[in-house]
């Protein structure tokens, strides 16, 4: 039987104050981010980077050159190694061709990525498509429009068909924050998007004005924590588009460390989607244990 969202959102409550969020969040980061600043921190939102590219101008020889990178990480710190990487559908094969490094998985957006302004039947194909040629995970966006129309239905069993489309893959929810523009949509749309079936609820495509934000980190890791307290499933963050600095991944973990907790603080729970951030924090940590100044790129 249909599962109906409005009932199920009457259950929560879903006030919450904008300025309450930014006022948590500066206290927060004032209190935490010095002391989380340290190499083992940095090393870690290293281990939870999802690596990516999402150009309309990649080829496949792009995405190999990602999966050679990745392969080849060698470096004298005892670093991990990323997540996964990230590309659009298209270039999964090539990924799952060329990628061998140990763990690192395969990460594809899907669904129409990133307006989702198309048919259900089309974004669940392309789901499909993309787990069937190698995806171990799987990133769609929200029906935007549809939300701030209040078709929650709507939005919600879209994502209930692509979960069901993806398999055994994980399914991350980008709920396109910037655009939802409020605290209190942020929060409906974080628990519409778990109640539907996503393993990850996600920040933003990168493609938008306004991006990952520490507030709409705030929101969702609260929403996520309430719902493991009622549901008993836990559902990980992932805080994409805009975090390029070793500055920005340490505030990003500070609200992840206060909403969430430890057992969230590793990338089977937590992510970072972001196509420059991996060279800072190369850049930071040689810095740190060696003491010289000296730009780091090896992504
Ligand atoms: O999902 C990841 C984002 O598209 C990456 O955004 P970015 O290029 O701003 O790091």
């Amino acid at each position: 039987m249909e599962r109906d969202i409005l009932e199920i959102l009457k259950s929560y409550d879903l006030k919450i104050s904008d300025a309450e969020v930014k006022a948590n969040v500066k206290t927060i980061v004032d209190r935490d981010y010095k002391s989380l600043y340290t190499v083992e921190n940095l090393k870690k939102n290293f281990s939870l980077i999802d690596l990516t590219t999402l150009n309309s101008t990649d080829t496949h020889a792009k995405a190999k050159s990602f999966a050679d990178n990745v392969n080849n990480f060698q470096n004298d710190f005892d670093m991990p190694n990323v997540a996964a990487i990230c590309v659009y559908p298209y270039q999964v094969p090539t990924l799952n061709e060329n990628l061998k490094a140990e763990g690192v998985r395969i990460a594809s957006v899907a669904g129409v990525f990133p307006s989702s302004q198309s048919y259900v039947e089309v974004k669940a194909l392309e789901c499909k498509m993309a787990v069937e040629k190698g995806a171990n995970d799987i990133d769609i966006v929200i029906s935007i429009g549809a939300f701030l129309e209040g078709h929650y239905q709507t939005v919600f069993d879209e994502i209930a068909i692509q979960k069901e489309a993806c398999g055994d893959a994980h399914l991350k929810v980008i709920l396109e924050t910037g655009e939802l523009k409020t605290a209190e949509n942020i929060r409906k749309a974080s628990i519409l998007a778990m109640e539907a079936g996503a393993d990850f609820i996600k920040t933003s495509t990168g493609k938008v004005p306004v991006n990952a934000t520490l507030e709409a980190a705030y929101i969702m890791t609260q929403a996520i924590t309430e719902y493991y307290e009622k549901a008993g499933r836990m559902v990980g963050f992932k805080p994409a588009g805009g975090i390029s600095t070793a500055k920005d991944a340490i505030e990003f973990y500070a609200i992840s460390k206060n909403n969430l907790g430890e057992a969230w603080l590793n990338n089977k729970w937590s992510r970072i989607g972001a196509s420059s951030l991996a060279n800072s924090l190369l850049t930071e940590i040689h810095k740190l244990e060696t003491g010289e100044e000296k730009e780091i790129k090896y992504f």
